[in-house]
């Protein structure tokens, strides 16, 4: 099938789903958006590439202009640079987007700045009525607060629409993320703010309402009855390099497992939401969340990789304290008590520098009854996040031939072979668009924030503590800890016969 024929074939047999945008009041035109921490690595790495994408598409606010800001004293021409370090695009569209961009320097606390700021934002509205403004903090979070508050004070518009995108980590445990979230909202009303996780605007996670929902088999077999155990399992090829201050105050748990695996378990073990609006979804998310209680100690397996060949080992960067045990793997098991999960594991496992660049969820199925099979696989459905999206249910068949004999194979749904030439959006893109038309569907809610912290609260302060477990050392490279596979196995994880791999890996397509 050509380019364009499984283009086509993918629209033209898009079924119908109501829209999934909400009350917000969509930003058309006459709009600012202002990037706090213009300077730092989110802002060149994703918020403008991001905003550069919408913009190319035409998918931004008419005349919109985008202001950065942040202490670094910068020239336009600095900014510039910086600004499109990581963009890739037509030429054209890039001096385009140069154009309707400006940065301007200044602290985060004091109005000085702020009234700077306010003034180079009032010049760029000009005498427009409407006077509708985003701003957007990539900023660490101790400053998070502070901003917020010089924002309101002097940079909030009181002819438009105001909207605040903050991103994690939203506080370290229960208590000061409570404290994060009442100082937050004392300026910032709850429907002017957008909390982003990341994972949230990922197309698979996105996809999971639709494949859960849409589908009346899967639904009907996701249940205790159906499902053996499932797994969701984030890995990443590379260590915390560069990143060893900032990640051994937060450790492998805060910095994925309590936010993008907690939201995409969410997701993938909620009941059906009463329609696709903001609200009934995240209502959902809440009272799934509600029904896993804290993970206990034994459910935990905590690892820190060591060096191996020319690969550094966590301690041996100097930004890491010495003799730190910050865990830069974990896995652990949540149980979801309520009835359509009772007694079903749900292992979540997060590694850095493992053996490959891999986030899915596993869906493990029971046996199937014995009787005329002997050791027969179970069935399992992997919903492949990245690289490369896929869903793909492994079942068995009958090998073509005389004899009878089954094998484990499967139904694929790999995206770049079904929806060939169709532009997958990035997740950022997808999330500041969310923003712009005033969607909160794919933001987290303060109350979804309170319950997770509940979940993962008292392990991270048994962690911290001074009884802190010592994670078990794993190559750089490697599968993990070498327990891990004891760890799945007590859940009742059966791994595939080794003669089975998927055909699709990401070196395949
Ligand atoms: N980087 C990434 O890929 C991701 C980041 N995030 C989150 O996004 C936010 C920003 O991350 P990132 O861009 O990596 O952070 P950076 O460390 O690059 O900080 C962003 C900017 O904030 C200012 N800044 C840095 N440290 C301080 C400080 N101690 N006090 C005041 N200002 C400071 C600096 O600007 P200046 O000095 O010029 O004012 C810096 O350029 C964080 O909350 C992070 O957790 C989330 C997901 C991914
Ligand atoms: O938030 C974070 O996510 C990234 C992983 O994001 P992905 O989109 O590349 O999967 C992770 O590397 C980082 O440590 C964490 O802070």
């Amino acid at each position: 099938m050509s380019g364009e024929q499984g283009r086509k074939r993918a629209e033209s047999t898009a079924g119908s789903i109501p829209s999934m945008e909400t009350s917000g009041d969509q930003l058309k035109d006459e709009t600012v958006v202002v990037v706090l921490g213009a300077s730092g690595d989110l802002a060149k790495k994703k918020t403008f590439p991001a905003l550069f994408a919408l913009f190319a598409q035409g998918l931004l606010p008419k005349d919109v202009h985008i202001v950065g800001y942040a202490r670094t004293k910068m020239d336009e021409a600095e900014f510039y640079k910086r600004e499109t370090q990581y963009i890739k695009g037509d030429d054209s569209k890039i001096e385009e987007f140069k154009k309707i961009s400006s940065y301007i320097s200044g602290q985060y606390d004091g109005d000085e700045g702020f009234q700077e700021l306010l003034k180079h934002v009032q010049k760029l509205e000009g005498d427009r009525q409407t006077k509708n403004r985003v701003f957007y903090m990539a900023l660490p979070p101790s400053v998070f607060t502070t901003v917020a508050k010089g924002l309101k004070k002097n940079v909030y518009s009181e002819s438009g629409i105001n909207r605040i995108i903050v991103e994690k980590p939203f506080g370290k445990d229960l208590e000061s993320c409570r404290e994060m979230m009442s100082e937050l909202k004392a300026q910032w009303a709850e429907n002017e703010t957008y909390r982003i996780d990341h994972y949230l605007g990922k197309e698979m996670i996105k996809n999971l309402l639709v494949l859960r929902f849409g589908n009346v088999f899967l639904d009907a077999a996701f249940n205790k009855n159906f499902v053996s155990n499932v797994q969701i399992t984030f890995k990443e090829p590379f260590g915390t390099e560069g990143r060893g201050g900032y990640f051994d105050e937060f450790g492998i748990i805060r910095d994925v497992c309590q936010n993008h695996l907690l939201q995409t378990l969410s997701i993938l073990a909620m009941e059906r939401p009463v329609s696709f609006s903001a609200e009934d979804i995240r209502d959902e998310k809440v009272k799934v969340l509600r029904s896993i209680p804290a993970i206990a100690q034994k459910d935990v397996l905590l690892g820190q990789y060591v060096a191996e060949g020319d690969k550094p080992g966590y301690l041996d960067d100097d930004t890491v304290p010495k003799g730190s045990v910050c865990p830069t793997f974990a896995a652990m098991t949540l149980w979801v008590n309520n009835p359509r999960w009772e007694g079903v594991p749900f292992i979540m496992k997060a590694g850095k520098a493992l053996n490959e660049s891999k986030v899915e969820i596993r869906v493990q199925f029971k046996d199937a009854l014995q009787g005329i099979f002997t050791d027969i696989p179970r069935n399992e459905l992997v919903m492949r996040i990245q690289p490369s999206e896929a869903v793909y249910l492994k079942m068995n068949a009958k090998l073509p031939g005389f004899a009878t004999r089954a094998v484990p194979t499967e139904l694929d749904l790999t995206y770049k072979k079904r929806f060939v030439d169709t532009n997958i959006p990035q997740a950022y893109e997808a999330l500041i668009l969310d923003a712009f038309k005033g969607d909160h569907s794919n933001f987290v809610r303060d109350d979804e924030l309170d319950v997770a912290w509940k979940i993962f609260t008292p392990i991270l302060h048994w962690i911290d503590g001074k009884d802190a477990p010592k994670p078990e050392p794993y190559p750089y490279g490697s599968r993990g800890p070498k327990q891990i596979d004891e760890f799945t196995n007590k859940y009742g994880y059966k791994r595939s016969p080794q003669e089975y791999s998927w055909p699709q890996t990401s070196a395949s397509l």
